[in-house]
């Protein structure tokens, strides 16, 4: 049975007169991967500092397993792992000695701890260079680090402010690689802020497209392009001969079919269902010769684009 374990009631937050988040309400289920996904400035750093406990709303409210983030934040600091996009380590200090730096910091006995801040550098790929000074990281490891620096505490949620920025491709596979793991094996609910399309949508269970501190539309990812596309969530190309009246209208027989546009390169057949096989059967009955299919249904740059598209609103990658 699904646990909710962040709640976001009408979450609301000004700099000056402006809202940077603006009535947020939002409920993330324990075990999940969760994206916020949003361009540069949309509040999703000022978000997660209120779930946090760290910035205070101006109205709303926010529970963290169970926990009031305003009115207890060094209780909700116990049970979340942060990593923000920033992060700051003693750069003299070694990446071991930074892990258990932080444990004795949260109270955690010296005993135990060693032994977890090398099973923790080991899962996270960087045993090899525990002994070596964080300063001397590359921004890959760095973030890598990062994650055994919050496991320590061994946290219910991970909550990560673009946790991929400025790395390399193979950086960011081993980053997303990392986190999957970790929710899968340690059953760690994750909650991922981003600007990268691709990335969430690869890792995350459900997305929150979030603009101007608004949350626009949350869902997976095919939920999101039925919500956001009005059903149209398959679009089918074709090429046929002749394309006549007839064939048209056979065609929006189809219950499945929602329009149809003709353009000089193809006739667009919008779908709520993926139906090419009747497409094609509707085509050949019509009399006409099928010279070309192809059929593609919709991932999160479409519904990231199109959703924007007029709001002035532009991913940066
Ligand atoms: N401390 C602050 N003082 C004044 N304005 C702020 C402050 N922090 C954020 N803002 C403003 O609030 C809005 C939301 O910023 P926020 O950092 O939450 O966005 P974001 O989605 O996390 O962006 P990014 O991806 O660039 O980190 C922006 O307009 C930003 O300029």
């Amino acid at each position: 049975m699904s646990e909710t374990i962040i709640t976001l009631n009408n979450l609301t937050k000004f700099y000056d007169d402006t809202p940077a988040v603006d009535r947020l309400s939002l409920s993330i289920e324990r075990g999940e991967i969760f994206g916020l996904l949003g361009p540069n400035g949309a509040g999703k750093s000022t978000a997660i500092l209120m779930m946090l406990g760290l910035s205070e709303p101006a109205s709303g409210s926010v529970e963290v397993c169970g926990i009031n983030s305003i009115r207890e934040p060094l209780a909700v600091k116990r049970r979340v792992g942060y990593l923000p996009d920033d992060l700051g380590f003693y750069e003299t200090m070694t990446g071991l000695e930074n892990i258990l730096y932080t444990a004795s910091l949260n109270g955690i006995p010296k005993k135990e701890t060693e032994e977890d801040a090398h099973s923790l550098l080991r899962k996270v790929g960087l045993s090899d260079a525990a002994h070596k000074k964080a300063g001397k990281y590359s921004r890959g490891m760095r973030q890598r680090l990062g994650l055994a620096d919050v496991l320590i505490k061994k946290p219910e949620i991970i909550i990560l402010d673009e946790p991929t920025l400025g790395i390399d491709p193979e950086g960011v596979r081993e980053i997303l690689d990392l986190i999957k793991r970790l929710n899968k094996e340690e059953n760690i609910t994750v909650l991922l802020s981003s600007h990268h399309l691709h990335q969430v949508q690869e890792i995350c269970d459900r997305v929150g497209i979030f603009v101007e501190g608004k949350l626009l539309a949350k869902g997976d990812i095919a939920s999101l392009a039925s919500q956001l596309f009005l059903e149209e969530s398959f679009v089918v190309y074709i090429n046929a001969e002749p394309v006549t009246k007839e064939l048209q209208s056979n065609l929006m027989q189809l219950p499945e079919v929602e329009t149809i546009r003709v353009t000089p390169e193809h006739l667009e057949i919008f779908c709520s269902a993926n139906i090419s096989d009747h497409i094609a059967k509707a085509v050949i009955e019509s009399g006409a010769s099928l010279t070309y299919l192809s059929q593609k249904n919709y991932g999160l740059d479409e519904i990231y684009h199109r959703y924007f598209k007029g709001s002035g609103v532009h991913e940066h990658q």
